[in-house]
């Protein structure tokens, strides 16, 4: 589970009973939780989450115990009125946002230029699974690079994304990181700010955090389902 900052992995580490190890890994070091999940605080934006993601990813599989299941989890600012202010959203699509070309008549993604990707699915029944245990709303999590901090700004990204109900920085780079080792993904947000115009007094970052805490105690069954992990271990 890689969130960006240690404030937000020891919030989900509050959700789940069991001690912690610390183990340092070559580009990370990864908590992992005794009879729970594995959780890297991967560094802020999209660039350093894969970097990181990808090391602890590339160190279990050379251990011969391969996750089984990568999970990006931390604060991001909702889009009001979809996402208010300390709710749960699980992404149904991870979108990197500004991942492409400005030209004179608007924005095209990579893919528009024929390279790459801009969107990871994650499996369909997991994010229902998810999103109904945790009481979380689904829709598509924008990854961006820049937190966005004007009307205009959030007017086209939801322009852009109808579906976006909230952004954050490292989404896709988690993404990436599984993708490139066949690894399904989910990203799971607590909404601390709207997005919207810069105000740093509106960010309600204790009420995300421990709103991110609650949903993943919800979480933990229906994650434990699809960790391979573990099990081989066993
Ligand atoms: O300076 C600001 O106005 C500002 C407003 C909201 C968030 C920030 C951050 O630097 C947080 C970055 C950190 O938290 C996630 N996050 C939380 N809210 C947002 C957001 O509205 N847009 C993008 N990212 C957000 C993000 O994943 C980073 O890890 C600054």
């Amino acid at each position: 589970m890689a969130t960006a900052v240690p404030v937000e992995r020891d919030a989900v580490a509050r959700a789940f009973p069991g001690p912690v190890r610390e183990t340092v890994r070559p580009s990370v070091t990864v908590h992992e939780v005794t009879g729970g999940p594995d959780l890297l605080a991967a560094g802020v934006g999209p660039a350093l989450a894969a970097a990181s993601t990808a090391g602890a990813l590339t160190a279990a599989a050379l251990d011969g115990r391969p996750y089984g299941l990568v999970v990006s989890a931390g604060i991001a600012g909702g889009f009001p009125p979809h996402a208010p202010l300390g709710s749960l959203v699980v992404a149904d699509e991870i979108t990197a946002a500004d991942l492409g070309a400005e030209t004179a008549d608007g924005f095209l993604p990579v893919t528009d230029l024929g390279f790459g990707t801009v969107t990871h699915r994650p499996p369909a029944a997991l994010v229902r699974a998810a999103a109904a245990a945790a009481g979380a709303l689904t829709g598509t999590v924008l990854t961006v690079s820049t937190v966005t901090g004007t009307a205009a700004r959030a007017a086209e990204l939801r322009g852009r994304h109808p579906r976006a109900l909230a952004e954050a920085m490292e989404g896709f780079g988690v993404a990436e990181a599984a993708a490139a080792h066949g690894v399904p993904v989910l990203e799971v947000r607590a909404v601390s700010n709207p997005v919207g115009p810069r105000d740093r007094a509106a960010w309600r970052i204790g009420d995300a955090l421990d709103a991110l805490t609650e949903g993943f105690g919800k979480l933990a069954p229906v994650l434990e389902s699809w960790k391979q992990h573990d099990r081989h271990d066993q």
